[in-house]
């Protein structure tokens, strides 16, 4: 190889260990990059039993079925489709506990901190609070082996720049002096130089990628299982934050992004600068020093007093991508109620507001950028320069003893041409270490730009994990196993918004207040329920039915003195006791089986000993069994939501309720759009199969099935009336509309007599 020929070998000898040193550094580098491209080569060639395969489509089709196994331990390994093939990764759930020790360092945000995101020690406190309780919750973490090879390039480059400033210098004196021997060895080097300064400057730019990807995993997975809580938290379901998909998405990224990018645009400049300026200092003298010292003092007042609040703007600037995104989400969501409406127009306007709205904020920060920018430039380029020019006098005009930056070995200077060839190289060399100092300066306040955008950044995330955080969880229900449900004193009543999710950046700043609590829906609620008692809940609309089934799921706290919810607890063979149907039919993302199993995975259908004729069965009692064939069969992925009309979707929510056969079914007016001999026979079907029915609807029809009656007065009062379906007082009911219908027979022979007299009246008007 080229870099072992004799020359360089003699170069080595002939060189300080120091400067050989670096040349040793720089074949190790090259070699490394050599050695690690060979192997790969060569395992290409040895088929290896780990190779993976290229998956086939159906072998595919089966990974994303299977979505994960599990583990001895109790972890999952997800299996990640990856380009054909499947990677696993093993996903370890973050523990309670832990949730538990992290949420006193993450208190609620004032207001005002939320508003005005700035460098101060609410930042430090919050950045601290993400770093060490997340991003590198121990010491001993890859994260932080990332970080030490980043720092390790990142000073491998300063020293290698101030190497490179070196030998700049002395080219220039060889070529002043005429020294072509000199040059050529001067040029080698430079040659040589470059191949660990390129091989760093890459290094570093992977790393900072890949510090920033780690991060955002690590957050990522713990925003995930903090958020998609189950309950008592339901934190996903109770939160309130608004634009809660931008946080998870783009700030966490955004965040690290700014952090990996931040930490090397400081460390490395911080790091020129003290080298540089130690370099500098022995050439300059005490004088010219006190002058740098000046000069970085101007800049700093200069240009603090110029910032922006970058922090703010980079918050409300995320806040207002997160705006549009939803909006787009919605039309992409909705786009068939929109289409039938044909609200194209309307739809448009008002995303074109909301997009205007980001784009005149996000111009408005350019606008202050310019002067911000220009001022920076002005003084770190300019200004720097002519300082720069006036510190390099100082040497060469003033200094009698021109000392060497160390590398002049060369012979004795007392020819005036030596002379002139010595301070062309303390010229070059002081010249360059300034350049680089300006640019080491100019990066410093960027990175000082970019620490108030990671400011307001962290406030957006921070937000996200204190909301989160402090979330009480729902009041405990008395959950006992093979217990009835029964609600006794029970007010229903709105649960107030989130104070802690409400967002002052754009609006205000004060302090957000306790909202008012609505008055109850219903008052006073008791009832019990045991096997076997069908209950119907009725009422007209917007009077509380579904608000009774989120306080009988425990999605909503019961209210009131002495409220108590008591619930059974799921079976120990894994049958639900309390499962609901929502009134609007979700469809999960997935294969047409995952529609039936939800919120079942595949790997818990097949532990459960169902299969898939089993599901067929079920399919055939909501006369939906053509749809396997129809779609392509169980494994076919769709957007069901789309794919499935309104009735079939609702068929499909009954398939999940005779599939999880739970003990009490809630059903919300989720039968509103089947037809009502299909709806009569499921309701038979499900109480065939012991499932007890709570069923919330308007159809009268539906009585029929049902043991008791809670009507919901829809007076505003909020009372409630129970009854027995068949008891006294509903044969009252009935016998009060027989005698109704009585009354109006009794017209009928008048009604009759009267259409004869019309005949007649109509037969002498025809012509004759
Ligand atoms: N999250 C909420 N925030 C504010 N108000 C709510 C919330 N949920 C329900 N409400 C209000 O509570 C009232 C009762 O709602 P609920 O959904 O229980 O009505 P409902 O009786 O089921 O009506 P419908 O027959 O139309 O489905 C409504 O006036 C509704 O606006």
């Amino acid at each position: 190889m080229a870099i072992f020929s004799k020359p360089l070998l003699d170069s080595l000898r002939q060189h300080k260990p120091g400067k050989r040193g670096i040349l040793l550094l720089a074949v190790i580098l090259l070699l490394r990059s050599r050695l690690l491209s060979i192997p790969k080569q060569a395992f290409k060639r040895i088929p290896s039993a780990r190779a993976k395969e290229s998956l086939s489509p159906g072998e595919l089709e089966e990974v994303l079925q299977q979505l994960y196994t599990k583990q001895v331990d109790g972890s999952k390994t997800l299996l990640v489709p990856y380009r054909e093939r499947v990677s696993k990764v093993n996903i370890r759930e973050t523990p309670k506990t832990k949730f538990v020790l992290d949420a006193p360092f993450f208190p609620p945000l004032p207001a005002a901190a939320k508003a005005k995101p700035n460098i101060d020690k609410t930042f430090l406190r919050q950045l601290r609070a993400i770093l060490f309780r997340i991003a590198f919750p121990s010491f001993w973490t890859k994260e932080t082996f990332i970080v030490l090879s980043h720092s390790f390039f990142l000073v491998l480059r300063t020293v290698l720049s101030v190497f490179v400033a070196k030998l700049d210098g002395r080219l220039a004196r060889d070529l002043v002096s005429a020294n072509g021997k000199g040059f050529l060895r001067g040029l080698g080097l430079w040659f040589l130089l470059a191949i660990p300064s390129t091989y760093t400057n890459s290094l570093i730019r992977h790393l900072q990628s890949k510090l920033s990807l780690n991060l955002r995993t690590r957050l990522t997975r713990y925003t995930h299982d903090l958020y998609l809580s189950s309950a008592p938290n339901l934190r996903y379901y109770r939160s309130g934050l608004e634009g809660v998909d931008q946080y998870i998405t783009a700030d966490i990224e955004a965040w690290c992004d700014a952090l990996a990018g931040l930490y090397g645009n400081i460390l490395k400049p911080s790091l020129d600068l003290v080298l540089f300026t130690s370099q500098l200092a022995r050439s300059l003298g005490v004088r010219g020093t006190i002058l740098l010292f000046g000069n970085y003092y101007a800049t700093v007042a200069i240009l603090r007093a110029v910032t922006p609040a970058f922090g703010r703007l980079a918050a409300v600037e995320a806040k207002l991508e997160g705006e549009y995104r939803a909006g787009m989400g919605r039309v992409g969501r909705e786009a068939e109620e929109i289409a039938f409406y044909d609200g194209g127009v309307r739809e448009r306007d008002i995303l074109t507001r909301a997009y205007m709205r980001l784009i005149k904020h996000v111009n408005s920060i350019y606008k202050i950028r310019i002067a911000y920018e220009w001022t920076e430039d002005y003084v770190i380029k300019y200004l720097w320069s002519a300082a720069g020019y006036c510190l390099i006098a100082v040497p060469l005009l003033y200094t009698r003893t021109k000392r060497s930056l160390g590398i002049q070995t060369g012979p004795s200077r007392d020819r005036p041409e030596d002379a002139i060839a010595g301070r062309t190289e303390t010229y070059v060399s002081n010249r360059r270490l300034l350049l680089s100092l300006a640019d080491a300066g100019g990066r410093l306040m960027y990175a000082y730009k970019d620490l108030l955008e990671l400011a307001g950044l962290t406030t957006r995330l921070y937000t996200l994990l204190s909301t989160l955080h402090n979330l009480a969880p729902l009041p405990n229900q008395t959950i006992e196993a093979g217990g009835d449900i029964s609600l006794s004193h029970v007010d229903v009543v709105v649960p107030s918004p989130n104070p802690v999710a409400s967002d002052a950046l754009l609006d205000d700043e004060s302090e957000p207040s306790e909202p008012p609590l609505s008055p109850p829906l219903v008052k006073d609620l008791s009832l019990a329920l045991k096997d076997g008692d069908h209950l119907m809940i009725t009422g007209s609309n917007g009077v509380g039915k579904t608000a009774v089934a989120r306080v009988l799921a425990g999605l909503w706290a019961p209210q009131g003195a002495g409220a108590e919810v008591r619930r059974p607890a799921d079976g120990p063979d894994g049958r639900r006791a309390v499962f609901v149907v929502p009134q609007r039919a979700y469809m999960v993302t997935g294969s047409l089986l995952d529609q039936i199993i939800y919120p079942h995975s595949y790997p818990e259908f097949v532990a459960s000993g169902r299969t898939e004729k089993d599901l067929m069965e079920i399919l055939e009692m909501v006369f939906l069994a053509y749809l396997p064939e129809r779609e392509g069969g169980w494994t076919t992925r769709k957007e069901w939501r789309d794919v499935l009309s309104g009735g079939e979707k609702q068929r499909m929510a009954m398939a999940r309720v005779f599939y999880h056969r739970p003990r009490f079914a809630v059903l919300d007016e989720c039968t509103s759009a089947v037809s009502s001999d299909v709806e009569g026979r499921m309701y038979e079907h499900a109480k065939a199969l012991g499932i007890t029915l709570i069923t919330i609807s308007l159809r009268p029809s539906l009585i029929q099935y049902h043991t008791h009656l809670l009507t919901l007065s829809g007076d505003g009062s909020a009372t409630w009336t129970l009854a027995r379906v068949g008891t006294e007082e509903e044969r009252m009911g009935i016998d009060r509309e027989i005698s109704s219908l009585e009354s109006k027979l009794a017209d009928v022979e008048k009604w009759e007599q009267r259409v004869k007299e019309l005949d007649v009246l109509l037969s002498a008007q025809e012509p004759v």
